[in-house]
């Protein structure tokens, strides 16, 4: 078959597969775009379809090449839809995803203000190539490796990619043969970012020892792609065993062991890609996770970027962002109401309705969270380490911060529902009432 018509056919096919009705069309101008923008002409009725468009502003030809595809499309009568990018980073480091995050956000904007279902990429062959081989380079990850797909939610619909079958080679012949106007990112020729590098010197070497290797990626990555659907019917089945919690994120560990070490790294992989929390997750973080929830520890907990955590409590993990607590401690006294760790607290005396006695008069009253050092007051002048009935009473590590905390004159009288001290004298005289919501 012709190229033309295999193009034409391929891209007719996929929108069909994936339902497509209204189409927004990412057209940056390029080759890639302004082909599948023309093949799209071909497919569509004109009200159908849209074109969208993304000024990033960091060169100086940009402007004008926005005028290039408003031009065309004006010249076409296809609907059009622009913005330019204001607020870009002040050095360069994270320019390409903060320009990505900006260019897919107003992608986003347009196509649920305009009813769009489908976003339309001309993304190639030979992006999904390189990006194969910058995972690769980056991380290793089988998880990973896979990530331009033919399609995948977004927004209020989705991401179709037409043309991943097809060259770059193949896309540019089109170009040529239809006489296709387009106009040449210059930054495609610098070899500062690693994509650069790859495209423009080692893919042409890699080349040349197969000149097969653009579908070895692709047989590639549609094979771990079924590797990883079976995987994922295992995961779910472990993920039903794990009773996983929403708020926080938390659920028991001992399923997850029934896996080897290899594929428990591809389930936290797969669990964290899962979660979108926003961070990425190192490979030596995923090792030392597997090593805490696999040692006989039984409170541990792994930092992880943006101050989440991965704690391991007893049988069960949580996975939390710790936000620094502003107030520690606080000076009450009796009858006021306070707030502390959004909780409101009172403190009353009490000739009845007490559940506090003590037998002593506080010249101070304060409210705090545990302090390495506590120490309550046991029977017959005997202390007990606070951290130890913390064990003793089984309360995860890292739950132990939030429990409140009373104190008489620097001597604690009561530890929220773990420890009163009236439970140990012999006979108290002063009697209070601890309200607490
Ligand atoms: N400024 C832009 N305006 C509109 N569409 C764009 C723009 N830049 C890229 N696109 C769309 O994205 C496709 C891929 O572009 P490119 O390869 O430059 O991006 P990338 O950074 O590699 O990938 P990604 O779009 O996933 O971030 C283009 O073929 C085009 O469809």
């Amino acid at each position: 078959m012709e190229l033309d018509q295999k193009v034409i056919d391929t891209v007719k096919k996929v929108l069909k597969k994936y339902h497509a009705k209204r189409v927004l069309v990412a057209v940056s101008g390029g080759v890639d775009s302004m082909v599948l923008l023309h093949v799209l002409s071909q497919l569509l009725p004109k009200d159908s379809f849209g074109v969208v468009n993304v000024d990033h502003d960091l060169r100086p030809e940009s402007a004008s090449e926005v005028a290039f595809v408003q031009d065309f499309c004006v010249q076409n009568d296809f609907q059009f839809f622009t913005t330019k990018w204001m607020n870009q980073p002040k050095d360069d480091i994270g320019m390409e995803a903060a320009a990505r995050k900006f260019r897919y956000g107003f992608f986003k904007q347009i196509m649920q203000e305009n009813d769009f279902d489908t976003l339309v990429t001309a993304h190639h062959a030979n992006d999904l190539a390189e990006n194969m081989l910058m995972k690769m380079i980056r991380s290793g990850n089988a998880y990973e490796v896979v990530s331009l797909k033919e399609q995948r939610p977004f927004a209020n619909g989705q991401i179709v990619r037409p043309l991943l079958n097809f060259a770059k080679a193949d896309i540019t012949v089109l170009a040529d043969i239809h006489d296709i106007n387009h106009v040449q990112d210059q930054t495609n020729f610098d070899n500062i970012t690693m994509r650069n590098r790859l495209r423009n010197n080692i893919f042409p070497e890699l080349q040349k020892e197969n000149g097969q290797l653009l579908h070895h990626f692709g047989f590639f990555e549609q094979q771990i792609l079924a590797l990883l659907k079976l995987a994922q019917e295992k995961f779910t089945e472990i993920e039903s065993q794990m009773q996983l919690q929403e708020k926080p994120i938390s659920g028991l560990l001992n399923p997850v062991l029934q896996l080897d070490r290899q594929q428990q790294t591809l389930f936290w992989g797969n669990f964290f890609t899962k979660l979108q929390l926003g961070i990425s997750i190192s490979n030596r973080q995923i090792d030392s996770i597997i090593e805490v929830v696999t040692n006989n520890d039984a409170n541990a907990s792994i930092n992880l970027a943006d101050s989440w955590q991965f704690i391991k409590s007893y049988d069960n993990f949580v996975i939390r962002q710790i936000k620094p607590q502003k107030t520690t401690e606080l000076a009450i006294t009796l009858g006021q109401s306070v707030k502390f760790l959004k909780r409101d607290f009172n403190l009353s005396t009490s000739e009845s309705d007490f559940n506090l006695t003590t037998d002593f008069i506080p010249k101070t009253i304060t409210l705090r969270t545990r302090r390495t050092g506590d120490k309550l007051l046991l029977s017959n002048g005997f202390h007990q380490k606070l951290s130890k009935r913390f064990i003793n009473e089984k309360i995860p590590e890292y739950k132990r911060d939030d429990y409140l905390v009373l104190l008489f004159d620097n001597r604690i009288v009561w530890v929220e529902k773990i420890y009163n001290m009236s439970d140990y004298l012999k006979k108290g005289s002063k009697h209070y009432k601890i309200k607490l919501d």
